[in-house]
């Protein structure tokens, strides 16, 4: 019998343990196509981004709960649009569970454990059920669920996580004391996929795979803008650009004077030809507000950044 060797899968990384909706959005769209490397957190998996690592997944938005600002506070920094870009997205059902140590009853818990995103996905429920209960911040949903059914955890008896069903699976010392807790029953998560290279692609799935149409534009502004005031200058470089706005965010730029902020904004324009050849697309943006901007870098897949100062 001939075996032939396994061709070698690119890595993906995800904010881990196993369990995560990171984990779960990313096997849903790449299978086994992908070798899965767990980090610690959401900015390890855009800096774990290397030649070994070509892949990543992070979170960028939550329907109920909205952007997840760690993620967009790494895409403050210059590294995004050298060594990572956005290369695609899916979207993610998010189904929150309540999860215990087996035998713990709802009056037990005193301490919630979960992500901030969960959290929040969830304040209705916790408010009106365990008003009283602390909240503990962790690393992901999936990481509540493994220090809850950590045997050395003292707390154990009177804490919760919030997290996905199959943490109960996993954890086997781990029961589900209640199903979809968050604040409504429609609940997504959009994902994005990250490259380490412009020119590399995740594998696709060719059952899930839907080019995004939206382009992110990092916008940094500075007061002596030729365009004028940050909010202006956004402004008049949509214009330029011929585009709609769909969703813009803001985050501190950290640098001064304070309050000096950078926007991410996502827009509408891109036609279908120009979602075809994006290389060209980028271009013919960088081209219109060129002269406009000191900075124009490519952010990857229909993606720039415009440095504006
Ligand atoms: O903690 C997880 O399970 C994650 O994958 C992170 C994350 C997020 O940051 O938004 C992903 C999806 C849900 O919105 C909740 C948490």
């Amino acid at each position: 019998m001939h075996l032939e060797a396994e061709p070698q899968k690119p890595s993906l990384a995800f904010l881990g343990p196993e369990g995560t909706y990171s984990h779960q959005a990313a096997h849903d769209h790449f299978g086994d196509s992908v070798h899965y490397i767990k980090v610690d957190s959401i900015n390890d998996a855009v800096y774990s981004l290397s030649p070994q690592i070509p892949f990543a997944i992070v979170p960028a938005e939550n329907s109920i709960f909205g952007s997840v600002v760690e993620t967009l506070d790494c895409f403050r920094h210059k590294s995004v649009g050298q060594t990572c870009f956005i290369r695609g997205e899916t979207t993610f059902a998010i189904r929150h569970c309540l999860l215990v140590k087996k035998g713990v009853k709802l009056q037990n818990v005193k301490t919630v454990l979960s992500h901030e995103q969960a959290l929040g996905q969830c304040k209705t429920f916790l408010e009106r059920y365990l008003p009283l209960a602390s909240v503990i911040k962790t690393s992901s949903t999936a990481e509540a669920a493994r220090m809850l059914a950590d045997p050395t955890n003292v707390d154990a008896s009177t804490s919760a996580a919030i997290c996905s069903k199959l943490c109960a699976d996993l954890y086997p010392v781990l029961d589900v004391l209640q199903e979809g807790i968050q604040n409504a029953e429609t609940n997504l998560t959009r994902f994005w996929f990250l490259a380490w290279s412009m020119y590399s692609l995740p594998p696709s799935n060719p059952q899930v795979e839907r080019h995004s149409l939206t382009a992110l534009l990092r916008i940094s502004p500075s007061p002596s803008s030729l365009l004028g005031c940050p909010s202006v200058g956004v402004a008049r470089v949509l214009q330029l650009l011929q585009m709609r706005m769909a969703r813009i965010d803001r985050r501190p730029a950290l640098l001064n004077p304070p309050f000096t902020d950078i926007y991410f904004l996502e827009v509408e324009e891109i036609s279908e030809s120009d979602s075809r050849d994006r290389p060209r697309a980028v271009q013919d943006w960088k081209d219109r507000i060129e002269g406009k901007a000191q900075s124009v870098r490519s952010l990857g897949y229909g993606c720039i950044s415009i440095g504006i100062w």
